[in-house]
Protein backbone atom coordinates (compact mmCIF):
# COMPACT_ATOMS: atom_id res chain seq x y z
CA UNK A 1 0.00 0.00 0.00
CA UNK A 2 1.26 3.50 -1.26
CA UNK A 3 -0.06 6.05 1.47
CA UNK A 4 -0.47 9.60 0.56
CA UNK A 5 -0.64 13.02 1.53
CA UNK A 6 -1.90 15.90 -0.90
CA UNK A 7 -1.28 19.36 -0.59
CA UNK A 8 -3.95 21.18 -2.16
CA UNK A 9 -6.58 18.48 -2.37
CA UNK A 10 -9.43 20.07 -3.51
CA UNK A 11 -7.57 21.97 -6.84
CA UNK A 12 -7.29 20.80 -10.29
CA UNK A 13 -4.20 18.82 -9.27
CA UNK A 14 -5.58 17.84 -6.05
CA UNK A 15 -8.99 16.57 -6.81
CA UNK A 16 -7.22 14.43 -10.12
CA UNK A 17 -4.89 12.96 -7.74
CA UNK A 18 -7.72 11.23 -6.32
CA UNK A 19 -8.92 10.45 -9.15
CA UNK A 20 -5.92 8.25 -9.82
CA UNK A 21 -6.11 7.05 -5.82
CA UNK A 22 -10.02 5.87 -6.67
CA UNK A 23 -8.65 3.58 -9.21
CA UNK A 24 -6.04 2.24 -7.66
CA UNK A 25 -6.45 -0.52 -4.63
CA UNK A 26 -3.18 -0.29 -3.38
CA UNK A 27 -3.26 3.62 -2.90
CA UNK A 28 -4.31 5.13 0.08
CA UNK A 29 -5.01 8.88 1.15
CA UNK A 30 -3.83 9.37 4.36
CA UNK A 31 -4.22 13.29 4.78
CA UNK A 32 -5.76 16.22 2.72
CA UNK A 33 -5.24 19.57 2.79
CA UNK A 34 -6.94 23.34 1.27
CA UNK A 35 -7.06 26.94 1.92
CA UNK A 36 -10.28 27.30 2.67
CA UNK A 37 -12.68 25.24 0.43
CA UNK A 38 -13.98 22.83 3.62
CA UNK A 39 -17.30 22.06 1.88
CA UNK A 40 -14.47 19.64 -1.04
CA UNK A 41 -12.73 18.64 2.31
CA UNK A 42 -15.74 17.08 3.71
CA UNK A 43 -17.08 15.52 0.78
CA UNK A 44 -13.12 13.85 0.20
CA UNK A 45 -13.25 13.60 4.39
CA UNK A 46 -16.44 11.26 4.20
CA UNK A 47 -15.28 9.51 0.67
CA UNK A 48 -11.03 8.66 1.47
CA UNK A 49 -11.39 8.87 5.29
CA UNK A 50 -7.93 10.34 5.62
CA UNK A 51 -6.31 10.65 9.41
CA UNK A 52 -5.48 14.13 8.78
CA UNK A 53 -7.06 17.22 7.33
CA UNK A 54 -5.13 20.69 7.28
CA UNK A 55 -7.01 23.54 6.24
CA UNK A 56 -4.88 27.09 5.69
CA UNK A 57 -7.69 29.56 6.88
CA UNK A 58 -7.60 28.94 11.07
CA UNK A 59 -11.49 30.54 11.16
CA UNK A 60 -12.92 27.92 8.23
CA UNK A 61 -10.82 25.03 9.79
CA UNK A 62 -12.90 25.52 13.14
CA UNK A 63 -15.51 25.40 10.55
CA UNK A 64 -14.66 21.91 9.40
CA UNK A 65 -13.83 21.03 12.54
CA UNK A 66 -17.90 21.11 13.68
CA UNK A 67 -18.89 19.76 10.40
CA UNK A 68 -16.66 16.52 10.40
CA UNK A 69 -16.94 15.90 14.47
CA UNK A 70 -18.46 12.72 13.53
CA UNK A 71 -15.28 11.10 11.83
CA UNK A 72 -12.12 9.74 13.23
CA UNK A 73 -10.52 12.94 10.79
CA UNK A 74 -8.17 15.28 12.59
CA UNK A 75 -8.80 18.76 11.75
CA UNK A 76 -5.78 21.25 12.29
CA UNK A 77 -5.68 24.98 10.89
CA UNK A 78 -3.00 27.41 9.48
CA UNK A 79 0.65 26.78 8.46
CA UNK A 80 1.10 24.28 11.63
CA UNK A 81 -1.60 22.06 9.86
CA UNK A 82 0.55 22.24 6.74
CA UNK A 83 3.17 21.22 8.41
CA UNK A 84 1.90 18.64 10.39
CA UNK A 85 0.16 17.05 7.35
CA UNK A 86 3.38 17.54 5.60
CA UNK A 87 5.63 15.36 8.07
CA UNK A 88 2.44 12.75 8.77
CA UNK A 89 4.05 9.53 10.13
CA UNK A 90 1.31 7.90 8.14
CA UNK A 91 2.55 8.77 4.68
CA UNK A 92 5.26 7.87 2.17
CA UNK A 93 4.54 10.28 -0.37
CA UNK A 94 4.05 13.84 -0.24
CA UNK A 95 1.93 15.13 -3.17
CA UNK A 96 2.60 18.62 -3.48
CA UNK A 97 -0.28 20.30 -5.28
CA UNK A 98 -0.57 23.68 -3.19
CA UNK A 99 -0.18 26.95 -5.52
CA UNK A 100 2.55 29.23 -4.86
CA UNK A 101 5.30 29.63 -2.69
CA UNK A 102 3.21 29.00 0.29
CA UNK A 103 4.39 25.11 -0.48
CA UNK A 104 8.19 25.99 0.21
CA UNK A 105 7.74 25.20 3.95
CA UNK A 106 5.24 22.06 4.03
CA UNK A 107 7.47 20.62 0.88
CA UNK A 108 10.99 20.90 3.62
CA UNK A 109 8.79 19.55 6.12
CA UNK A 110 7.80 16.56 3.92
CA UNK A 111 11.77 15.94 3.07
CA UNK A 112 12.85 16.24 6.52
CA UNK A 113 10.37 13.72 7.35
CA UNK A 114 12.21 11.61 4.77
CA UNK A 115 8.29 11.54 2.22
CA UNK A 116 9.19 10.83 -1.17
CA UNK A 117 7.99 14.51 -3.57
CA UNK A 118 5.19 14.67 -6.16
CA UNK A 119 5.77 17.68 -7.02
CA UNK A 120 3.22 20.00 -8.90
CA UNK A 121 4.05 22.87 -6.93
CA UNK A 122 6.64 24.48 -9.49
CA UNK A 123 6.64 27.61 -7.47
CA UNK A 124 8.88 26.13 -4.60
CA UNK A 125 11.49 24.69 -6.74
CA UNK A 126 12.03 27.99 -8.54
CA UNK A 127 12.25 29.96 -5.80
CA UNK A 128 14.19 27.40 -3.18
CA UNK A 129 15.56 24.72 -5.85
CA UNK A 130 18.89 25.69 -3.96
CA UNK A 131 17.67 24.56 -0.84
CA UNK A 132 15.11 21.54 -1.91
CA UNK A 133 17.54 19.78 -3.97
CA UNK A 134 20.59 19.48 -1.98
CA UNK A 135 18.04 18.83 1.27
CA UNK A 136 16.12 16.06 -0.90
CA UNK A 137 20.16 14.43 -1.61
CA UNK A 138 20.76 14.30 2.11
CA UNK A 139 17.02 13.04 3.60
CA UNK A 140 17.66 10.09 0.35
CA UNK A 141 14.34 11.07 -0.91
CA UNK A 142 13.09 11.28 -5.20
CA UNK A 143 11.42 14.77 -6.19
CA UNK A 144 9.26 13.03 -8.70
CA UNK A 145 7.65 15.60 -11.03
CA UNK A 146 3.72 15.38 -11.64
CA UNK A 147 3.84 18.92 -14.23
CA UNK A 148 3.11 17.57 -17.81
CA UNK A 149 6.35 18.46 -19.27
CA UNK A 150 8.98 17.49 -16.21
CA UNK A 151 7.48 13.91 -16.29
CA UNK A 152 7.53 13.78 -19.67
CA UNK A 153 11.54 14.43 -19.62
CA UNK A 154 11.07 11.99 -16.81
CA UNK A 155 9.83 8.86 -18.82
CA UNK A 156 12.09 10.02 -21.82
CA UNK A 157 15.07 9.75 -19.66
CA UNK A 158 14.41 5.97 -19.30
CA UNK A 159 16.68 6.11 -16.63
CA UNK A 160 20.39 7.56 -18.29
CA UNK A 161 22.39 9.89 -16.10
CA UNK A 162 22.23 13.35 -16.34
CA UNK A 163 25.46 13.26 -18.28
CA UNK A 164 24.12 11.92 -21.32
CA UNK A 165 21.65 14.56 -22.12
CA UNK A 166 22.54 17.47 -24.57
CA UNK A 167 19.75 19.22 -24.11
CA UNK A 168 15.60 19.45 -23.20
CA UNK A 169 13.20 20.30 -25.16
CA UNK A 170 10.33 21.99 -23.68
CA UNK A 171 7.35 22.69 -25.21
CA UNK A 172 4.93 25.06 -25.00
CA UNK A 173 1.18 25.28 -25.97
CA UNK A 174 1.50 29.50 -26.79
CA UNK A 175 -1.58 29.75 -24.78
CA UNK A 176 -4.64 31.69 -26.29
CA UNK A 177 -3.25 34.46 -27.36
CA UNK A 178 -0.53 32.52 -29.52
CA UNK A 179 0.28 34.35 -33.00
CA UNK A 180 -0.98 37.90 -31.39
CA UNK A 181 1.03 40.48 -31.19
CA UNK A 182 1.45 43.28 -28.17
CA UNK A 183 -0.91 45.92 -29.18
CA UNK A 184 -3.80 42.99 -29.53
CA UNK A 185 -2.82 42.14 -25.78
CA UNK A 186 -3.65 45.35 -24.34
CA UNK A 187 -7.83 45.44 -23.76
CA UNK A 188 -7.26 41.51 -23.10
CA UNK A 189 -10.44 40.37 -20.87
CA UNK A 190 -9.71 38.11 -17.83
CA UNK A 191 -12.32 35.44 -19.39
CA UNK A 192 -10.35 35.39 -22.52
CA UNK A 193 -7.18 34.63 -20.50
CA UNK A 194 -8.77 31.94 -18.35
CA UNK A 195 -9.46 30.15 -22.27
CA UNK A 196 -6.44 27.57 -22.48
CA UNK A 197 -6.38 25.77 -25.61
CA UNK A 198 -5.71 22.49 -24.36
CA UNK A 199 -5.55 22.12 -20.87
CA UNK A 200 -8.41 22.68 -17.81
CA UNK A 201 -6.32 23.86 -14.56
CA UNK A 202 -6.20 26.03 -11.52
CA UNK A 203 -6.83 29.97 -12.43
CA UNK A 204 -2.99 31.23 -11.85
CA UNK A 205 -1.37 28.39 -13.77
CA UNK A 206 -3.72 29.20 -16.82
CA UNK A 207 -2.56 32.85 -16.39
CA UNK A 208 0.73 31.92 -16.76
CA UNK A 209 0.33 30.02 -19.94
CA UNK A 210 -1.50 32.67 -21.52
CA UNK A 211 2.13 35.33 -20.41
CA UNK A 212 4.48 32.32 -21.25
CA UNK A 213 5.42 32.97 -17.67
CA UNK A 214 4.55 29.05 -17.02
CA UNK A 215 7.03 28.06 -19.26
CA UNK A 216 9.47 30.43 -17.75
CA UNK A 217 8.46 28.56 -14.44
CA UNK A 218 9.10 25.15 -15.94
CA UNK A 219 12.73 26.15 -17.42
CA UNK A 220 13.81 27.67 -13.67
CA UNK A 221 12.02 24.13 -12.11
CA UNK A 222 13.90 21.79 -15.27
CA UNK A 223 17.04 23.44 -14.35
CA UNK A 224 16.80 22.30 -10.81
CA UNK A 225 15.04 18.67 -11.59
CA UNK A 226 17.38 17.59 -13.72
CA UNK A 227 20.34 19.50 -13.28
CA UNK A 228 20.91 21.45 -16.50
CA UNK A 229 22.12 24.54 -17.66
CA UNK A 230 19.78 27.40 -18.43
CA UNK A 231 21.95 26.70 -22.23
CA UNK A 232 20.66 23.21 -22.04
CA UNK A 233 16.87 24.26 -22.30
CA UNK A 234 15.35 24.86 -25.33
CA UNK A 235 11.53 26.23 -25.26
CA UNK A 236 9.63 24.90 -28.79
CA UNK A 237 5.58 25.77 -29.26
CA UNK A 238 3.99 22.78 -29.97
CA UNK A 239 0.50 24.30 -30.16
CA UNK A 240 -1.61 21.04 -30.41
CA UNK A 241 0.09 19.71 -26.78
CA UNK A 242 0.73 16.16 -28.13
CA UNK A 243 4.47 16.40 -27.50
CA UNK A 244 4.65 17.23 -23.67
CA UNK A 245 8.60 17.43 -24.10
CA UNK A 246 11.58 16.12 -25.26
CA UNK A 247 15.15 14.94 -24.37
CA UNK A 248 18.17 15.35 -26.70
CA UNK A 249 20.87 13.11 -25.98
CA UNK A 250 24.38 13.15 -26.77
CA UNK A 251 24.31 10.67 -29.78
CA UNK A 252 22.01 13.30 -31.65
CA UNK A 253 18.68 10.43 -30.86
CA UNK A 254 15.99 12.43 -29.36
CA UNK A 255 13.25 10.90 -27.66
CA UNK A 256 9.70 12.39 -26.95
CA UNK A 257 7.08 11.83 -24.71
CA UNK A 258 3.46 12.02 -26.52
CA UNK A 259 -0.16 12.01 -25.43
CA UNK A 260 -3.56 13.21 -24.42
CA UNK A 261 -3.69 16.41 -22.36
CA UNK A 262 -4.60 14.34 -19.47
CA UNK A 263 -2.53 15.11 -15.75
CA UNK A 264 -3.45 11.95 -14.51
CA UNK A 265 -0.59 9.84 -16.49
CA UNK A 266 1.98 12.28 -14.89
CA UNK A 267 0.50 12.04 -11.57
CA UNK A 268 0.04 8.47 -11.64
CA UNK A 269 3.31 7.74 -12.91
CA UNK A 270 4.72 9.86 -10.02
CA UNK A 271 3.06 8.19 -7.06
CA UNK A 272 4.14 4.80 -8.43
CA UNK A 273 7.90 6.21 -8.35
CA UNK A 274 8.44 6.02 -12.40
CA UNK A 275 6.66 2.52 -13.08
CA UNK A 276 3.65 2.36 -15.28
CA UNK A 277 0.47 1.38 -15.04
CA UNK A 278 -3.27 1.01 -16.47
CA UNK A 279 -4.67 4.26 -16.90
CA UNK A 280 -8.53 4.20 -18.75
CA UNK A 281 -8.96 7.01 -20.84
CA UNK A 282 -7.52 9.23 -23.00
CA UNK A 283 -5.13 7.63 -26.30
CA UNK A 284 -3.83 9.58 -28.97
CA UNK A 285 -5.57 8.52 -32.16
CA UNK A 286 -2.97 9.19 -35.04
CA UNK A 287 -5.29 8.84 -37.95
CA UNK A 288 -7.52 12.00 -36.49
CA UNK A 289 -4.28 13.41 -35.07
CA UNK A 290 -3.71 15.44 -38.76
CA UNK A 291 -0.76 17.42 -37.88
CA UNK A 292 1.73 18.04 -34.76
CA UNK A 293 3.40 21.39 -35.66
CA UNK A 294 6.60 23.69 -34.30
CA UNK A 295 7.12 27.31 -33.77
CA UNK A 296 9.65 29.55 -31.80
CA UNK A 297 8.53 31.03 -29.21
CA UNK A 298 7.69 34.98 -29.72
CA UNK A 299 9.83 36.35 -26.82
CA UNK A 300 8.81 40.18 -27.79
CA UNK A 301 5.33 39.44 -27.48
CA UNK A 302 5.23 37.07 -24.51
CA UNK A 303 7.80 38.53 -22.16
CA UNK A 304 6.98 36.01 -19.11
CA UNK A 305 9.92 33.46 -20.62
CA UNK A 306 12.63 36.08 -20.89
CA UNK A 307 12.62 37.81 -17.79
CA UNK A 308 12.28 34.32 -16.64
CA UNK A 309 15.36 33.49 -18.34
CA UNK A 310 17.04 36.73 -17.00
CA UNK A 311 15.77 35.83 -12.87
CA UNK A 312 17.59 32.35 -13.70
CA UNK A 313 20.90 34.14 -15.07
CA UNK A 314 21.26 36.44 -11.74
CA UNK A 315 20.24 33.62 -9.93
CA UNK A 316 19.90 33.90 -5.93
CA UNK A 317 16.74 35.56 -4.54
CA UNK A 318 15.94 37.05 -8.18
CA UNK A 319 13.78 33.89 -9.32
CA UNK A 320 11.97 35.12 -5.62
CA UNK A 321 11.28 38.14 -7.18
CA UNK A 322 10.03 37.18 -10.08
CA UNK A 323 8.03 34.65 -9.10
CA UNK A 324 6.10 36.25 -6.14
CA UNK A 325 5.74 39.43 -8.30
CA UNK A 326 4.22 37.29 -11.03
CA UNK A 327 2.02 35.90 -8.26
CA UNK A 328 0.75 39.26 -6.95
CA UNK A 329 0.39 40.65 -10.50
CA UNK A 330 -1.72 37.73 -11.75
CA UNK A 331 -3.97 38.08 -8.53
CA UNK A 332 -4.58 41.36 -9.54
CA UNK A 333 -5.51 41.08 -12.82
CA UNK A 334 -7.94 38.42 -12.05
CA UNK A 335 -9.88 40.84 -9.46
CA UNK A 336 -9.63 43.09 -12.35
CA UNK A 337 -7.57 45.77 -10.87
CA UNK A 338 -4.77 45.79 -13.38
CA UNK A 339 -4.44 44.51 -17.02
CA UNK A 340 -2.73 41.81 -18.45
CA UNK A 341 0.39 43.20 -20.17
CA UNK A 342 0.71 44.80 -16.40
CA UNK A 343 1.64 41.94 -15.48
CA UNK A 344 5.07 42.18 -16.86
CA UNK A 345 5.48 45.43 -16.14
CA UNK A 346 5.10 44.64 -12.75
CA UNK A 347 7.32 41.49 -12.70
CA UNK A 348 9.94 43.76 -14.56
CA UNK A 349 9.71 46.57 -12.58
CA UNK A 350 10.15 44.65 -8.83
CA UNK A 351 13.05 42.89 -10.66
CA UNK A 352 14.50 46.47 -11.83
CA UNK A 353 15.10 47.32 -7.92
CA UNK A 354 16.00 44.15 -6.35
CA UNK A 355 19.28 43.55 -4.91
CA UNK A 356 20.20 39.54 -5.46
CA UNK A 357 21.34 38.08 -2.34
CA UNK A 358 23.07 34.82 -2.86
CA UNK A 359 22.21 31.56 -1.61
CA UNK A 360 18.84 32.99 0.33
CA UNK A 361 17.56 30.61 3.39
CA UNK A 362 13.38 30.33 3.44
CA UNK A 363 13.11 32.76 5.82
CA UNK A 364 14.72 35.31 4.00
CA UNK A 365 13.03 33.53 0.99
CA UNK A 366 9.44 34.56 2.34
CA UNK A 367 10.89 37.94 3.87
CA UNK A 368 11.76 38.79 -0.02
CA UNK A 369 7.77 37.45 -1.41
CA UNK A 370 6.25 39.82 1.54
CA UNK A 371 8.74 42.99 0.66
CA UNK A 372 8.03 42.62 -3.22
CA UNK A 373 3.99 42.02 -2.37
CA UNK A 374 4.45 45.45 -0.24
CA UNK A 375 6.33 47.36 -2.99
CA UNK A 376 3.08 46.13 -5.50
CA UNK A 377 0.39 47.27 -3.38
CA UNK A 378 2.40 50.64 -2.67
CA UNK A 379 2.89 51.21 -6.33
CA UNK A 380 0.08 49.58 -8.45
N1 LIG B 1 -3.47 22.19 -12.95
C1 LIG B 1 -2.56 21.62 -13.68
O1 LIG B 1 -2.87 20.89 -14.64
C2 LIG B 1 -1.11 21.80 -13.37
C3 LIG B 1 -0.71 22.46 -12.22
N2 LIG B 1 0.63 22.56 -11.90
C4 LIG B 1 1.03 23.25 -10.68
O2 LIG B 1 0.37 22.61 -9.59
C5 LIG B 1 0.07 23.57 -8.56
C6 LIG B 1 -1.44 23.53 -8.30
O3 LIG B 1 -2.09 23.97 -9.47
P1 LIG B 1 -3.67 23.79 -9.65
O4 LIG B 1 -4.10 22.47 -9.14
O5 LIG B 1 -3.94 24.16 -11.05
O6 LIG B 1 -4.22 24.95 -8.70
P2 LIG B 1 -5.69 25.15 -8.10
O7 LIG B 1 -5.87 26.61 -7.96
O8 LIG B 1 -6.68 24.39 -8.88
O9 LIG B 1 -5.59 24.47 -6.66
C7 LIG B 1 -4.78 25.03 -5.66
C8 LIG B 1 -4.87 24.25 -4.38
O10 LIG B 1 -4.05 24.90 -3.40
C9 LIG B 1 -4.86 25.15 -2.24
N3 LIG B 1 -4.41 26.36 -1.56
C10 LIG B 1 -4.36 27.62 -2.05
N4 LIG B 1 -3.92 28.47 -1.10
C11 LIG B 1 -3.71 27.74 0.01
C12 LIG B 1 -3.29 28.03 1.33
N5 LIG B 1 -3.01 29.27 1.72
N6 LIG B 1 -3.17 27.02 2.21
C13 LIG B 1 -3.46 25.75 1.87
N7 LIG B 1 -3.88 25.41 0.62
C14 LIG B 1 -4.00 26.39 -0.29
C15 LIG B 1 -6.26 25.33 -2.79
O11 LIG B 1 -7.23 25.21 -1.76
P3 LIG B 1 -8.69 25.94 -1.89
O12 LIG B 1 -9.41 25.16 -2.94
O13 LIG B 1 -9.28 25.82 -0.57
O14 LIG B 1 -8.42 27.33 -2.32
C16 LIG B 1 -6.28 24.19 -3.80
O15 LIG B 1 -6.47 22.97 -3.15
C17 LIG B 1 0.56 24.92 -9.08
O16 LIG B 1 1.84 25.16 -8.59
C18 LIG B 1 0.62 24.72 -10.60
O17 LIG B 1 1.57 25.54 -11.22
C19 LIG B 1 1.59 22.02 -12.71
C20 LIG B 1 1.24 21.38 -13.87
C21 LIG B 1 -0.11 21.24 -14.30
C1 LIG C 1 -0.40 20.59 -17.83
C2 LIG C 1 0.83 21.34 -17.60
O1 LIG C 1 1.85 20.81 -17.28
C3 LIG C 1 0.81 22.81 -17.79
O2 LIG C 1 1.95 23.41 -17.24
C4 LIG C 1 0.70 23.02 -19.25
O3 LIG C 1 1.86 22.56 -19.82
C5 LIG C 1 0.49 24.45 -19.59
O4 LIG C 1 0.67 24.61 -20.93
P1 LIG C 1 1.49 25.77 -21.60
O5 LIG C 1 2.17 26.60 -20.54
O6 LIG C 1 2.44 25.12 -22.52
O7 LIG C 1 0.41 26.55 -22.28
MN1 LIG D 1 3.51 22.18 -17.37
Amino acid sequence: MIKIAILGSTGSIGTQTLDVVERNEDLQVVGIAAGSNIVRLEEQIRRFHPRLAAVGDEKKAAELKSRVADTDCRVVGGMEGLLMLAAMPESDILVTAIVGMIGIRPTVEGIRAGKDIALANKETLVTAGHIIMPLAKEYGVRILPVDSEHSAIFQALCGEEPSRIHKLLITASGGPFRGKKREELTNIKVEDALKHPNWAMGQKITIDSATLVNKGLEVMEAKWLFHMDLEQIQVVVQPQSVIHSMVEFVDGGIIAQLGTPDMRLPIQYALYGGRRRFLPGGRLDFAKLGSITFEEPDMETFKGLPLAMEASRRGGSMPTVFNAANEKAVGMFLNRKIGFLDIYAIIEDAMKRHKVIENPDVDEITGIEQETYRWIEGRW
